[in-house]
């Protein structure tokens, strides 16, 4: 038995040599990117205005491709060239892979138990996988192009209408109920009309796409989060969700009794649509993951979300350049109407051979972005281009700024189609990371064949069928490019233009 004192004695001598081993290890600082001075409790969210991707671009210029933020007390790193894009999107996708979520994100997309935030696993997998190999594979995308025809062609009567009146058309509202109504169509089998509500779920979706793209200082610092009640922000948000829900539930008891041969079934079409899989995945199981109608609910409102708003900004934005570039302009009905002679229905053959048309929509969605910023969330520790990135950091991409470097790009503040043309150039099916309109990895757009293929049909359309001016009096230079805050930048204005002749 050793005597109490020696143990004693012992301890301490053995306490103050691990000590002494403690303090002499060498400290392995983490190197953090470059941060912007930050306040308390705020961190730097006062540092940003409302175009959040504009501010990130500023703050970049000083410190950098990679740079720290805090909003509130989280840390988020802003990433702004194609090379970082490239280290979070390929080479640690998989680290990646998870998306942020805030109180508000969870509420609107009914727990993530949709595809665009649901956590990376397998119930994930399952479900893109079904999105990519059921609701938008090439075939289905195909059959959906008859929707895409007849809606373009009700768009063209309606602007032939209002401009034999002389007025000049809405353009902004005209796309936004377009894709609407090819989304709808293809998610439901038909279109749903004032009655039925169908013009509300619209306004609900813009509702909530602002409510999900506005940072909002509650969420981020939790001593805050009872200005988000008091300002109404979460009233708003609970209101959306109730809503959403409400209209779904009412469409899909509908959906079910159209096919217990109920006599709504008259107004659907014969073929199959998104709500008819989704549906037959619920009652066979057969997939593996079992999909309840809260998941059938959150995919609808993926779809809805990630469909109407990002297709109808390409649009709005496209018919903005080409009406503020005339050269542009008449290059690409030259193109156009070369090729389709006196036809008047285009084909997706037709549209194969439009060059011009397709470096002008790559050129719009390079230079007005309709998701300017992509979210990710590190899932462990991580060294990102040199600088250590902690587990649970976020990660903003701006491929908004990415789209505009002059690292990457020619005159990135020209609108210039012609930067497409060349064989070698970009594409934007996030393997060149200077062009992320879609992502990139394993989260990239599983929706790009039927974006493009309703985008150029439209398109292709409007500039065969008509001559385009802009509102009487207005000069090209006024027509504004001011962009309005929510998760796609689409328009702050309505665009407003004249279709003087027709050719058909
Ligand atoms: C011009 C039109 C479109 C644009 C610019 C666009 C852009 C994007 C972007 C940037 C993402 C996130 C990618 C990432 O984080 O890396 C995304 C995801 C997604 N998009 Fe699209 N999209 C468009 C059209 C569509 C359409 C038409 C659909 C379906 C009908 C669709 C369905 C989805 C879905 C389900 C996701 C989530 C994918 C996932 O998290 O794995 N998108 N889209």
């Amino acid at each position: 038995m050793l005597h109490p004192y020696l143990l004693s004695l012992i301890i301490s001598l053995f306490s103050l040599y691990l000590f002494t081993k403690w303090l002499l290890k060498p400290r392995t600082k983490k190197k953090l990117p470059p941060s912007p001075p930050s306040l308390p409790i705020l961190g730097n969210l006062h540092q940003l205005r409302p175009l959040v991707h504009r501010s990130f671009q500023s703050l970049g210029i000083k410190y950098g491709p990679i740079m720290l933020l805090h909003f509130g007390t989280k840390p988020v790193i802003i990433i702004q060239s194609a090379e970082a894009a490239m280290e979070i999107m390929k080479t640690h996708d998989l680290v990646f892979a998870n998306k942020p979520h805030t109180y508000t994100v969870r509420r609107l997309f009914y727990n993530l138990k949709d595809i665009s935030v649901a956590p990376y696993g397998e119930y994930w997998r399952k479900l893109k996988s079904i999105c990519v190999l059921q609701l938008l594979s090439n075939k289905m995308v195909q059959s959906f192009h008859f929707i895409m025809e007849e809606e373009t062609s009700l768009l063209i009567k309606k602007i032939k209408s209002c401009s034999s009146s002389g007025l000049s058309v809405n353009l902004s509202e005209l796309f936004m109920s377009l894709t609407n109504d090819v989304i709808c169509r293809s998610a439901f089998g038909r279109k749903h009309d004032e009655a039925e509500g169908g013009k509300k779920f619209l306004m609900l979706i813009t509702e909530l796409l602002q409510l999900v793209g506005t940072i909002s200082a509650g969420e981020f610092i939790p001593c805050l989060s009872w200005i988000n009640s008091v300002n109404g922000f979460y009233t708003r948000v609970e209101k959306v969700a109730k809503e959403v829900d409400c209209y779904l539930d009412r469409v899909i008891q509908e959906h079910m009794n159209e096919g217990m041969g109920s006599d709504e079934t008259d107004k659907s079409e014969s073929r199959e649509n998104f709500l008819d899989i989704l549906l037959k995945l619920y009652k066979n199981n057969d997939t593996g993951v079992s999909i309840d109608l809260e998941n059938i609910k959150a995919i609808i409102v993926d779809i809805f979300t990630a469909g109407t708003d990002t297709t109808s900004t390409v649009l709005e934005w496209a018919m903005t350049e080409l009406l503020r570039h005339t050269i542009v302009m008449n290059y690409l009905q030259k193109e156009v109407r070369e090729i389709l002679k006196d036809k008047q229905s285009i084909s997706g053959d037709d549209l194969e051979k439009m060059h011009y048309l397709k470096a002008v929509v790559k050129e719009t969605l390079r230079y007005h972005i309709p998701i300017p910023l992509l979210a990710r969330e590190a899932s462990e520790d991580v060294k990102v281009m040199g600088y250590d990135v902690a587990a649970g950091t976020i990660i903003i991409t701006n491929a908004w700024a990415i789209g505009r470097d002059p690292a990457s790009w020619d005159e990135p503040e020209m609108f210039k189609p012609e930067r497409f043309l060349n064989i070698s150039s970009k594409n934007f099916i996030g393997l060149d990371f200077e062009l992320l309109p879609f992502g990139a990895g394993r989260r990239r757009c599983p929706g790009i064949g039927f974006a493009m293929a309703n985008i150029e049909l439209v398109l292709a359309n409007l500039v065969q069928k008509f001559e385009w001016e802009l509102p009487e009096g207005m000069k090209r230079e006024d027509l504004d490019v001011m962009e309005q805050l929510g998760f796609t930048t689409h328009r702050k204005n309505p665009l407003f233009a004249e279709a003087t002749h027709f050719y058909f």
